[in-house]
């Protein structure tokens, strides 16, 4: 088990070719056991490829990739049992009821650790009422909750969520996002997620790196990223009724000292930053802008 601030994905200088494409351009990036990493970037932009090399279902062209200390092309049935992959669509399996899979696929790993209850696990993703269902009769959003218990049935080290949320409703993304939150609070699991909601990147993510075209054009947090592109945050507040804004690299601070001089008197504090949307779409259209 790999501890806290521990590297456990480490890629340097990866390339990926199709034919005579280049796909991946030198892709260098690490996750550290305990973080939500979320890998961004336009259709097309290699962030599958990426993690289709990590889980090891692909051989890369060049560079070094170490996936939980181990090189993914020669990764073996331990290794992988520390793995939990949700693959952007899975469409088999369709004559198992979804509790009788869940339950087979824990056997799995019981060599190698103890897998969820079958029950637990239905109830953690919400689908208690469907337990019975055959696979094929399940709508696309009850589905992709499947793929997600699928994704976590070994109680991974390293979950890779491939557009997880895609096809959920509100609800269910909610109710998503706070079973990562708990997988990742509770267990130390570390999660590398691709998805093209930029608001639940902003909420899941402890780090975001940007792709475009290959190429990893961003890497930081959410706050680094958005101060690299505005600069500045605003800070709003209202003091004897008037309503005051102030920008600053150092928004804390500046509230700090604010309080400092003028204590209760002022109120309705707020810190604004760029939203990870509007830092997504400058990033990527200077990257292209150059390209
Ligand atoms: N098997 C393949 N053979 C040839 N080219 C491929 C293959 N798989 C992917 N590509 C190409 O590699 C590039 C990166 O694709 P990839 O699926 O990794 O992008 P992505 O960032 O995951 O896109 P999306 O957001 O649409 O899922 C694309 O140009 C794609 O057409």
């Amino acid at each position: 088990m790999a501890t806290r601030k521990e590297v456990v994905l480490d890629v340097d200088g990866l390339r990926m070719r199709y034919g005579a494409t280049d796909v991946l351009h030198d892709v260098t990036f690490q996750a550290r056991h305990g973080e939500v990493l979320a890998l961004l970037g336009p259709n097309g932009a290699g962030k599958t490829t990426t993690i289709e090399i990590m889980e090891g279902f692909r051989m890369r062209s060049a560079g070094r990739v170490s996936v939980l200390g181990t090189d993914p092309s020669h990764g073996d049935e331990r290794w992988r049992a520390r793995l939990g992959v949700v693959l952007q669509s899975w469409r088999d399996h369709g004559k198992w009821r979804v509790r009788e899979l869940l339950a087979h696929l824990g056997t799995y790993y019981a060599t190698y650790a103890t897998p969820w209850d079958a029950d637990e696990l239905i109830r953690a993703v919400g689908l208690t009422e469907h337990a019975d269902k055959k696979l094929r009769t399940l709508s696309g959003g009850q589905r992709r909750r499947l793929d997600v218990a699928i994704g976590i049935v070994g109680r991974p080290e390293l979950l890779f969520l491939d557009e997880p949320t895609a096809a959920f409703d509100p609800q269910a993304r909610h109710e998503f996002h706070d079973l990562v939150r708990g997988l990742v609070a509770r267990q130390e699991t570390t999660v590398l997620l691709t998805t093209h909601d930029l608001d639940e990147a902003e909420k899941l993510a402890d780090r975001i790196v940007i792709l475009n075209g290959g190429r990893v054009i961003a890497d930081g947090s959410a706050g680094e990223l958005a101060r690299r592109i505005a600069g500045e945050d605003e800070v709003r507040w209202v003091r004897d009724g008037q309503r005051c804004t102030h920008k600053t690299p150092d928004s804390t601070g500046f509230a700090r000292d604010l309080f400092d001089r003028y204590g209760d008197t002022v109120r309705e504090l707020e810190v604004h930053r760029a939203s990870l949307e509007q830092t997504y779409l400058t990033l990527v259209h200077q990257a292209e802008a150059i390209r």
